[in-house]
């Protein structure tokens, strides 16, 4: 049986961690905020958003949500981005895609100022993962990552096999996979012979969008399985790996719901914090205890 990684308590945990360095930055003066962007009212998003806002007062952030009708023009959101650039209240500024056919989601992205993102989904921010330097990572892979290191999982030379290579999930997780020296291989909808692949990993990671195509046949005995999706079927969340079967191959495996979800969160958190730790030109030797 494989040992469940578990997302609410690692995110439980990171998000400690925050809250105590949001109570450092507030005796220095400085309350991090967050606003959340949402146009329409798709429940999905909806509740995502509500999560979000939670979170983020439970952790002593400011946080605000603005609800706008998803007959909202482009001009009319980028105007309100334009504006909260320029709020010193946010030091981190979320809009919640996916947004109406209308909107152009890379134009609306653009508009937010480089250092407020903390999706990591502006240009400048995905320039610089793949280069290698300071920014901000997209909170899901991230989340990936910190529950590894929670573990105590070492990538190292291992064979990464990432499914999906979206803008928001699977190519900035193969990146940071990368930069932790895995050797990784990137598939997608095109991929020929998909289980071939997903064989060979030592990690897999799941973000593909379809509930259970991962059967227990296509994993290597003993690797560890990273559940990314999140799937309803018939009223039920589930991921992308059919986890009854594959709990009983893999050594380890995230759970849907409590894998992956609970640490994208946390990271939102750590990442509007540590905006408002480089806005106010904090250091993190100043910060942690
Ligand atoms: N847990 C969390 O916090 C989060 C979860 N998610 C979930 O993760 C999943 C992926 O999200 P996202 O990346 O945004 O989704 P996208 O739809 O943008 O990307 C899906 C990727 O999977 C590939 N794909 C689709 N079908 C197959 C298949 N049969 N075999 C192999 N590859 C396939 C697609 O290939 P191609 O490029 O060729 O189309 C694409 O690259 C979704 O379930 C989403 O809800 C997303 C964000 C956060
Ligand atoms: N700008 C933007 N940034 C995002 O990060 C973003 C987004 N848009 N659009 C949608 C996706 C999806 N996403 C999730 C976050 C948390 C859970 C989560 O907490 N999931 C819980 C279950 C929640 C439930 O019960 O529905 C879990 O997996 O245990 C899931 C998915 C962030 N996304
Ligand atoms: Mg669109």
């Amino acid at each position: 049986m494989a040992q469940v990684i578990d997302g609410k308590k690692w995110s439980s945990v990171s998000r400690q961690e925050t809250a105590q360095t949001v109570e450092l930055l507030k005796a220095k003066g400085v309350k991090p905020g967050l606003v959340v962007i949402l146009l329409g009212e798709h429940p999905a998003s909806m509740s995502y958003v509500r999560g979000k806002d939670k979170a983020a007062t439970e952790a002593g952030i400011y946080s605000e949500v603005i609800h706008l009708p998803s007959s909202t023009t482009e001009t009319a959101l980028v105007q309100l981005i334009e504006r909260l650039n320029h709020d010193d209240r946010f030091h981190g500024i979320l809009v919640q895609l996916p947004l109406p056919e209308h909107i152009n989601e890379q134009s609306v992205i653009a508009a937010i100022a480089p250092h407020k993102d903390v999706d990591g989904f502006h240009p400048v921010n995905v320039g610089a993962l793949a280069l290698g330097i300071s920014g901000f990572v997209p909170c899901t892979p991230l989340g990936v990552m910190k529950l590894l290191e929670y573990e105590g999982i070492d990538v190292t030379g291992k064979h990464a096999v990432v499914i999906g290579r979206s803008n928001i999930v699977g190519k900035p997780m193969a990146q940071l996979l990368l930069s932790k020296s895995a050797t990784v291989t990137i598939c997608h909808s095109k991929t020929q012979n998909l289980s071939a692949f997903t064989r060979q990993a030592d990690l897999l990671v799941a973000a593909i969008g379809k509930p259970c195509v991962i059967k227990a046949d296509m994993i290597k005995p003993q690797s560890v399985v990273i559940d990314v999706g999140i799937n309803r079927l018939d009223g039920k969340l589930c991921g992308d790996v059919d986890y009854a079967s594959a709990s009983e191959v893999a050594q380890f495996i995230t759970p849907v719901p409590g894998g992956v979800g609970p640490m994208t969160i946390a990271m939102l958190l750590h990442n509007t914090v540590l905006a408002a730790q480089r806005m106010a030109g904090i250091t993190t030797s100043e910060v942690l205890p």
